[in-house]
């Protein structure tokens, strides 16, 4: 099922919780709502969903109007973040929980819901849980279940908010690998809601940044990633380096590849990936110096220090792959020269 959402305003009291939202998602897409604290994300949820109406707009669902139709008519399946299942039921009778309450003449028999049940705790491979109740499951199982349950229903959309957001770091990130397969086997228009963008990016196929109520940016995480529409896309997604230039930047900035005329007064965004380092040659006029670096896993991200004529120091952030570190041989205090592949400008 496709989702338009057109001109989409909401408001509580004298508070604009959303302001003119325009976004169009089409059939099978896997999206992600990202944004800060409050920006607005679980109330645009919530009224895809019927459990909130806009005071103007419309919500079409595969072309169809459905703005005031209730949310039980709307084929919608839900995931919030704090599981909610059943917990004097066990997991099968959770999942059979929506199929057992359908109207009679659309109700399955006993013998087709346990057919069912168990597909799906194959599907979230949980199917040997089928008999636990939820005090008895890990934080993740629960999760997994309240999707199974969520599914059973065959939703036209499923729209999950922070589905794993009480987890820890590391079932997080089993669960994110987990959903996008999941997505690939079912095909169901889903819309999480996050405020992680590195979860944002690894599982959608599509990426809303909202702030404040409005839509900043939507598009594939790379799009999103490697050409941000303004300056808080830039910082939200992934580390910048974020550099108000000076007439004084001109000289090392020409010297790693970038030529600018009037410096003066703009904003530079960089990435710290896009920043290639290397030990300065005794000719080199370059006098920033490598600070310090950490170890972030498989990259490595060094501290430069970039000195500035009034004997301050601005500092830079560079990353690399362990490997290229290591070929560097460099030291603490060494001057360093930098190209610089890509930089982002706003005003
Ligand atoms: N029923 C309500 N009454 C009054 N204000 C509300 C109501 N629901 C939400 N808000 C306000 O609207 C804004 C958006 O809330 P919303 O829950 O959509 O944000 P969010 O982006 O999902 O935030 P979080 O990531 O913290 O969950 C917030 O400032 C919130 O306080």
């Amino acid at each position: 099922m496709s989702i338009l959402l057109a001109d989409i305003s909401k408001t509580f009291g004298a508070f604009h919780a959303l302001h003119n939202i325009d976004l169009e998602i089409p059939e099978g897409e896997l999206v992600a709502l990202l944004g800060p604290s409050g920006c607005g994300k679980t109330t645009l949820l919530r009224i895809i969903a019927g459990l909130e109406s806009p005071d103007s707009g419309r919500v079409l669902l595969s072309g169809e109007d459905k703005t005031d139709q209730h949310v039980s008519r709307r084929g919608i399946g839900f995931v919030f973040q704090h599981y909610a299942l059943f917990r004097h039921m066990t997991v099968f009778d959770n999942v059979a929980f929506g199929l057992r309450v359908k109207p009679r003449k659309q109700r399955p028999s006993e013998t087709d819901i346990a057919k069912k049940v168990h597909a799906l705790l194959e599907l979230v491979q949980l199917d040997w849980l089928g008999e636990r109740f939820p005090d008895q499951l890990s934080g993740g199982q629960r999760q997994r279940i309240a999707l199974a349950r969520a599914l059973a229903v065959e939703p036209d959309v499923l729209l999950l908010d922070e589905p794993f957001g009480a987890l820890d770091a590391s079932v997080r990130k089993d669960l994110r690998q987990w959903l996008r397969n999941l997505h690939q086997e079912l095909h169901v228009t889903s819309i999480f809601v996050t405020h992680d963008q590195e979860e944002a990016m690894e599982v959608a196929s599509r990426v809303v940044v909202l702030n404040q109520g409005r839509i900043e940016q939507s598009g594939a995480p790379a799009e999103i990633y490697d050409h941000p529409a303004n300056a808080f896309v830039s910082r939200f997604i992934g580390q910048t380096n974020v550099i108000h230039l000076t007439e004084q930047d001109q000289h090392w900035l020409a010297r790693a590849g970038i030529s600018l005329d009037e410096p003066d007064g703009l904003i530079a965004h960089i990435r710290p990936q896009h920043i290639d380092v290397a030990k300065a040659g005794a000719a080199s006029p370059s006098q920033i110096t490598l600070k310090d670096w950490q170890h972030l896993g498989s990259t490595i991200r060094v501290e430069l220090l970039n000195p500035q004529d009034n004997g301050s120091g601005a500092r830079l952030f560079a990353e690399m792959p362990n490997e290229l570190f290591t070929q560097l041989q460099l030291n603490k205090g060494d001057r360093v020269d930098l190209q610089i592949r890509q930089a982002h400008w706003f005003n």
